[in-house]
């Protein structure tokens, strides 16, 4: 091949992978200050630095757990509606599979319940915790939209993958103890498991109505500004 032509294959190449960018990322780029706050939060920014200071995270984990159990029902409910609305069998696949991922992660804050002495019995929802769960209840509705519904869904879910995520790249000083936080949800398989929910929610976005794609870029928006809500109880706020 001459390099007239492999220099212009390359060309197309990059064409098409820029094409392929949804709505998705459009609003990442519009909203680029609070997807940062929520994917670089100080909280987050300490673990991968090593600063941490152990009793915020103890509160994160005691917090997490209560939100885990209340995400629950939500991603069931995103379950029943991939059952009955999409039509394509794989958005049932990949939700059940992100559902199943939950009862080990249920188990692994139990464990780490011990590990770090935490009584899960005593830890109260804090309000940012509350407000969120609450968020996503009222998005459980048979009112709101499939796509509006996917695309919370997706961000919860891929805050968590960025953070953890960045506490594991190149030049992490992540207290070793806190490497089993940062797989969980830092991990490849976690990372294609958000991929596919993003793909799910961009299919739907493609055909939904102007004021869907209102609803479900404010849905967008709302979540990151409730990940940092929750991130900044970690700090002692409430
Ligand atoms: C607050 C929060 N957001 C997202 C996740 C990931 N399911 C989580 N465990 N907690």
């Amino acid at each position: 091949m001459t390099l007239k032509i492999l220099v212009r294959s390359e060309k197309k190449k990059k064409q098409l992978q820029m094409e392929k960018r949804g709505v998705i990322d459009t609003w990442i780029d519009k909203h680029r200050s609070i997807y940062t706050a929520a994917t670089r939060h100080a909280f987050v920014v300490s673990i991968r630095d090593g600063s941490v200071d152990l009793s915020s995270f103890r509160t994160w984990l005691g917090q997490d757990y209560l939100f885990v159990r209340g995400f629950v029902p939500f991603v069931a409910s995103v379950l029943i509606r991939a059952g009955k609305e999409s039509g394509e069998s794989s958005d049932m696949e990949v939700v059940l599979g992100g559902m199943a991922s939950l009862n080990g992660e249920i188990e692994w804050f139990k464990t780490e319940a011990s590990k770090w002495d935490v009584d899960f019995s005593t830890v109260v929802p804090q309000k940012a915790n509350q407000e969120y769960l609450r968020f996503l209840e009222a998005l459980m509705s048979n009112e709101v939209k499939y796509s509006v519904m996917m695309t919370a869904f997706w961000a919860t879910e891929a805050v968590y993958q960025e953070s953890f995520a960045h506490c594991l790249e190149d030049g992490n000083k992540t207290p070793v103890e806190l490497t089993g936080a940062c797989h969980r949800w830092g991990n490849d398989g976690f990372k294609q498991y958000c991929s596919s929910v993003k793909s799910i929610a961009e299919r739907c976005l493609e055909n939904a109505s102007g004021e869907a794609l209102a609803e479900a870029e404010d849905v967008l928006v709302r979540v990151l500004e409730y990940e940092v809500a929750f991130w900044e109880m970690s700090r002692g706020g409430d």
